[in-house]
């Protein structure tokens, strides 16, 4: 079968996106396909897969499905991406949209030069930080900040949220030593979470500027992720380290993006969005 595809990415953070206002592409494939062509090797390469949808209630809709086939509910990276696809290919020619994503509506205000998008500032809604949102097995009605998370190999200080999907951050005294590889799968997979978790290792380099390295649950390692971006710097307020209020740099392997968290508690997300290419892929179910 053949796929039209468009590769697009958002600090790095790449997707293959495919667009169901002209193709008829039914949902079963969805997952198959995500684990296929997000394959560097024997499929286009990419951190997942994106359906840009119609919505009855938005502009329009988004699904996320990372390499491993899951579906997520949200992906800030792909917010962006979504927006600057829907604007330029004059599918919902507006500056300010509306995303319909499994974890609800989201709206993008893009910036346009020439034409074109080279920004999306999207309304990420608002952090939710008891344990049974998250979710995390404890007490359901508990904060988790800095809190102690044995493992065998050694013991981390926690602080997990929910931002449209599960979020663990840890802060670490310098990026480049933090324990990513070795302990970023273990972390995203512990059995404390019931629905796994996004990890996200961060060093704060002064009260407006984070580093941050990403495990991405159901992809690993990844150059972004624009939700665990807004994490991190929820972690960094809920740890003193930050101000609500004020905008932070979030320093990311593919780029940076700039957070703040409202005084109306929304979360917003600046950042890029940029085209790769368009093509055909020949999905072998
Ligand atoms: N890259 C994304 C998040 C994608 C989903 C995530 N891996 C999950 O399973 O929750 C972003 O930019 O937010």
């Amino acid at each position: 079968m053949q796929i039209a595809f468009t590769k697009m990415h958002g600090a790095g953070n790449s997707y293959i996106y495919l667009d169901l206002f002209q193709y008829d592409y039914k949902e079963d494939i969805f997952s198959e396909l995500a684990q296929k062509i997000a394959n560097v090797h024997t499929g286009i390469g990419s951190d997942g897969l994106i359906i840009i949808q119609p919505s009855k209630t938005a502009d329009c809709g988004m699904r996320i499905f990372n390499k491993d086939g899951s579906e997520a509910t949200n992906c800030g990276n792909g917010l962006r991406c979504v927006a600057k696809y829907i604007f330029d290919r004059h599918i919902v020619r507006q500056e300010q949209l509306t995303i319909e994503t499994k974890s609800g509506i989201m709206l993008a205000q893009v910036v346009v030069q020439d034409d074109s998008v080279i920004e999306v500032i999207v309304d990420m809604g608002r952090p939710l930080l008891l344990r049974k949102d998250i979710p995390m097995l404890g007490n359901p009605n508990e904060l988790v900040i800095n809190e102690i998370f044995p493992l065998p190999q050694q013991s981390l200080l926690v602080t997990a949220l929910f931002l449209g999907n599960p979020n663990t951050v840890v802060f670490v005294n310098a990026i480049e030593q933090a324990p990513l590889r070795t302990l970023g799968g273990i972390i995203a997979n512990d059995m404390r979470f019931p629905h796994r978790s996004n990890v996200e290792f961060v060093e704060v380099v002064h009260a407006k500027a984070l580093k941050c390295r990403v495990w991405e649950r159901g992809t690993g390692i990844t150059e972004a992720c624009g939700t665990g971006a807004c994490a991190a710097v929820v972690g960094a307020i809920l740890n003193g380290f930050c101000q609500k209020g004020e905008e932070i740099v979030v320093q990311l392997s593919g780029g940076d993006l700039v957070i703040r968290w409202a005084d109306n508690d929304h979360i917003w997300m600046r950042g890029p969005a940029e085209f790769i290419a368009d093509g055909i892929y020949e999905f072998l179910s």
